[in-house]
């Protein structure tokens, strides 16, 4: 039977357990200082442990259970990861080089549920959530792998933007950041933290009350609700009015600034009213919200949607910068590989199935 990845437990969770059987609660910190300051991989490899200490967890936990499929690895450092979980399921996790530092981008979800119009992460729904040490094991995997490079590099931000919609896996996705967090452990920052939702309304609200303290990153992608129902049904659930009222909402109650995420996709939002639309409905929030222009990752599947030209993004970023709204290009990574989320995964569903498919004929002929 699967055991899961004891990553997932935050340090006073770990406690909280190993004193309901009968360890010391201190001990806790042994386990946290083995995970990952020594970054064994291995309960064997922690001797300051009891041994029963040991063989308890090791019955109950496993450390790694993720296993690396396949590795891609772009000329620009972007390396994009495969990794087939416990049930035979595969997920995508990006590590991306910037001026800043390193950063990972984390899968929540295998599939997603919301099914924008766009993304190759939709292609196939949600089967399930991942669990917290699913999560936390991503940010692991690649720092282990960084550290096997002997570099001395180490993972400084997290952006939760891959495959799934976090806002539909809160509490995992909470417990994940809080592990992350820690100083004991990654140590990660929560304003290095960026999670990125399409839209769960309550769910933004949620996030405001929590004492999480990432950054936050709304994927809008259109200045009004006919072109936002059309592109991403979830606005039918959560239009624009309301989603703008939790956004203030989150505004107000956290003082921090907000991420608008906005995708160009030529001839459907990327035109001169389309910005100054946009301008105006970011309007009053414009001293707390920055817009990211994110050029479009064609996907084979959504062949509807084409990139905008470079004429049409700088057009659409001035329009913006003339009303006074914060704006960014979103730089590219990894473009010589398959850049757009989830487009690994669902090529590589896709080849298992036709490899599939053909050793069943095989074995009728
Ligand atoms: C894959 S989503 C995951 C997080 C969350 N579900 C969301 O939608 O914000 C992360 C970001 O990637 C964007 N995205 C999806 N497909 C894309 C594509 N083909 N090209 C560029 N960005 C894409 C999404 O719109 C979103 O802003
Ligand atoms: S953009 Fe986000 S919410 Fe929409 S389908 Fe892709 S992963 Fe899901």
């Amino acid at each position: 039977m699967s055991k899961p990845s004891i990553y997932g437990l935050t340090v006073d969770q770990l406690a909280a357990w190993l004193a309901e059987h009968g360890h010391k609660k201190s001990r806790a910190q042994l386990v946290w200082e083995g995970l990952y300051r020594k970054r064994v991989t291995a309960f064997s490899e922690m001797p300051e442990l009891k041994p029963e200490c040991r063989t308890l967890l090791e019955e109950h936990f496993a450390i790694q259970t993720l296993e690396e499929h396949t590795r891609q690895e772009s000329a620009d450092g972007t390396i994009k990861f495969l990794f087939r979980l416990q049930d035979g399921n595969l997920i995508e996790t990006v590590l991306m080089r910037h001026k800043f530092g390193l950063s990972v981008c984390v899968t929540t979800q295998v599939g997603c549920n919301i099914g924008c119009s766009f993304c190759a992460s939709g292609l196939l729904s949600k089967s399930r959530d991942l669990t917290s040490g699913e999560i936390v094991e991503q940010v692991m995997k690649v720092q282990l792998f960084l550290d096997g490079r002997q570099n001395n590099e180490r993972v400084s931000h997290i952006v939760v933007m891959g495959i799934g919609e976090p806002f539909d896996n809160f509490e995992h996705m909470s417990n994940f950041i809080r592990v992350i967090r820690d100083p004991k452990g990654l140590a990660i920052g929560p304003r290095h933290i960026t999670v990125s939702t399409s839209g769960l309304v309550p769910k933004i609200r949620e996030f405001a009350d929590s004492d999480l303290g990432t950054n936050l990153a709304i994927s809008l992608h259109a200045p009004n609700n006919d072109i936002r129902t059309r592109i991403m049904k979830i606005n039918r659930a959560y239009p624009i009015e309301p989603l703008m009222e939790a956004i203030d909402y989150y505004l107000e109650k956290t003082n921090r600034r907000i991420t608008l995420e906005y995708i160009l996709l030529k001839d459907v939002n990327d035109q001169p009213e389309h910005a100054q639309e946009l301008a105006e409905l970011v309007g009053s929030r414009r001293n707390l919200a920055n817009v990211n222009l994110i050029p479009y990752n064609p996907v084979d599947e959504h062949s509807q949607y084409q990139r905008s030209s470079k004429e049409t993004i700088t057009a659409f970023y001035d329009t913006l910068k003339k009303n006074n709204i914060s704006v960014s290009v979103r730089l590219e990574h990894g473009t010589d590989i398959d850049a757009a989320c989830g487009q690994l995964r669902s090529k590589q569903i896709q080849s298992d199935r036709a490899r599939g498919a053909k050793a069943n004929r095989a074995a009728n002929e």
